[in-house]
């Protein structure tokens, strides 16, 4: 699928699509849980790949006007009757590796060709020091993956610096485990709001965890315990949001996004970044409202350790502002659907941007975009990025577009709303 983007501002009101990362924790917590009700869930192709692997693990899981009604495992997860293909999205890979180690027996993970490259070695070495088996069928540490049950729990420690995920993951995991676990973070762990996010939905199902932030993050996880999540509302997403409420600063236009309330999500510093640029930015926290009036943007530095999906945006963001904007930190950024510093740069070159790409930044010199023909690396948040440069830069194509429908299917639909000359042409 392709899009053609002429130049044109945004105006008007969108409520804001649920929280991807919510969804998937809320979906899992509930399947491991009685019984739950997910309300308001984001249904994308990312988190239809984590219902698909929830009930392959034996969780019933029925969608009636838009909530999930769960009867979940109670903690004890079933032997599937097939591979569990995961799609495009990591965070399900890296949530059923550690949950499939709960069950006694095999299960196999793959997913598409992004995802088959996408590491995961750091999970594999510590499910095995607390019990698992998890052999990467081509030996790289990537899917597929073979999952030999058996997760007791143990002290262990885990690099933090490539995936916050595979910490999620084991968090999820060791609250049902016969033995106490003590994990320790090596390095610097990246992309912290998001163990947050874990944390808060584990808590809220009933889970008891120890955080020690002393020298070294630590998590101290009692064992044989149960989750009881009941009744779940999604809060709205920020990284989605992040595109609309660039839109309007970019194209100096004035945009307001309902469904915004304040969560553990990090990406919720869009706010504060598109202020720093120069944008007339109001948060009504407690209504959930977020307007943004757009003037002209200045470059800004912003270190991305703990929000690697705002990344596309800011770096769009960037290419319009004026002076340079350095994105730092970012070498996680990598690491996702496709290598995003990477993609991004090439990208914003071809839109004559000056970008230079360094091992964990990029360097933007803002200017005047010029429209092109653009590739989407088949990567939802690269199109959704280059989709809103294009409203600046007029006369832009976009392929791989279909890639919306990982995280935010609505996409062109609420730009096109908002007055965005955007053309879908399906071919
Ligand atoms: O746990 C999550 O929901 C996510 C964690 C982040 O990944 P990393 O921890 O791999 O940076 C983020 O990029 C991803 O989109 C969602
Ligand atoms: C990286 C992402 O997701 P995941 O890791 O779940 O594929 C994303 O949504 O940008």
């Amino acid at each position: 699928m392709r899009v053609k983007i002429s130049r044109t501002s945004v105006e008007g009101e969108v409520f804001a699509p649920p929280s991807k990362s919510y969804t998937h924790r809320a979906i899992t917590i509930g399947s491991l849980s009685e019984k739950c009700v997910v309300r308001r869930p984001l249904i994308s192709e990312d988190t239809k790949a984590t219902i698909r692997a929830c009930r392959m693990l034996g969780a019933q899981i029925n969608e009636e006007k838009g909530d999930l009604f769960i009867e979940g495992v109670k903690g004890k997860p079933h032997i599937p009757e097939d591979v569990i293909d995961v799609g495009n999205s990591g965070t399900t890979l890296r949530f059923m590796t550690a949950v499939a180690s709960l069950v006694n027996g095999v299960s196999i993970l793959t997913g598409d060709n992004s995802l088959r490259t996408r590491p995961n070695g750091p999970l594999i070495e510590v499910l095995h020091d607390l019990g698992a088996e998890v052999i990467s069928t081509q030996n790289n540490g990537c899917a597929p993956l073979v999952v030999k049950g058996g997760l007791k729990g143990a002290i262990a420690k885990i690099d933090g610096s490539i995936s916050s995920q595979f910490i999620s993951a084991l968090l999820i995991a060791c609250p049902l485990t016969s033995r106490s676990t003590t994990l320790s973070i090596k390095g610097e762990l990246r992309s912290k709001p998001y163990v947050n996010l874990t944390l808060e939905i584990m808590r809220k199902a009933g889970a008891e965890i120890f955080e020690d932030n002393n020298h070294n993050i630590k998590f101290i996880i009692p064992p044989n315990q149960d989750y009881d999540l009941r009744d779940y509302l999604v809060p709205g997403d920020f990284s989605s949001a992040s595109y609309l409420l660039a839109a309007a600063a970019m194209t100096g236009s004035r945009v307001v996004v309902k469904n915004m309330f304040p969560s553990q999500q990090g990406d919720m510093a869009i706010i504060e970044i598109l202020k720093q640029m120069g944008a007339g930015v109001s948060w009504d926290k407690e209504n959930g409202v977020v307007t943004v009036n757009g003037r002209d943007l200045k470059g800004v530095r912003v270190d991305a350790a703990a929000t690697p999906d705002l990344v596309p945006t800011i770096a769009v963001l960037g290419a319009v502002a004026e002076g340079q904007t350095v994105i730092e930190n970012a070498e996680h950024v990598r690491y996702k659907e496709t290598d995003r510093l990477h993609a991004m740069a090439v990208e914003l070159k071809k839109m004559g941007v000056s970008v230079k790409e360094d091992r964990d930044q990029l360097t933007i010199k803002g200017g005047k975009p010029k429209g092109g023909d653009l590739h989407g690396w088949h990567d939802h948040r690269i199109v959704m990025a280059l989709t809103i440069a294009g409203m600046v830069a007029g006369d832009t194509t976009v392929d791989t577009a279909e890639s919306i429908f990982i995280s935010y299917p609505n996409f062109f639909d609420d730009v096109r709303s908002l007055g965005a000359d955007v053309i879908v042409d399906k071919q």
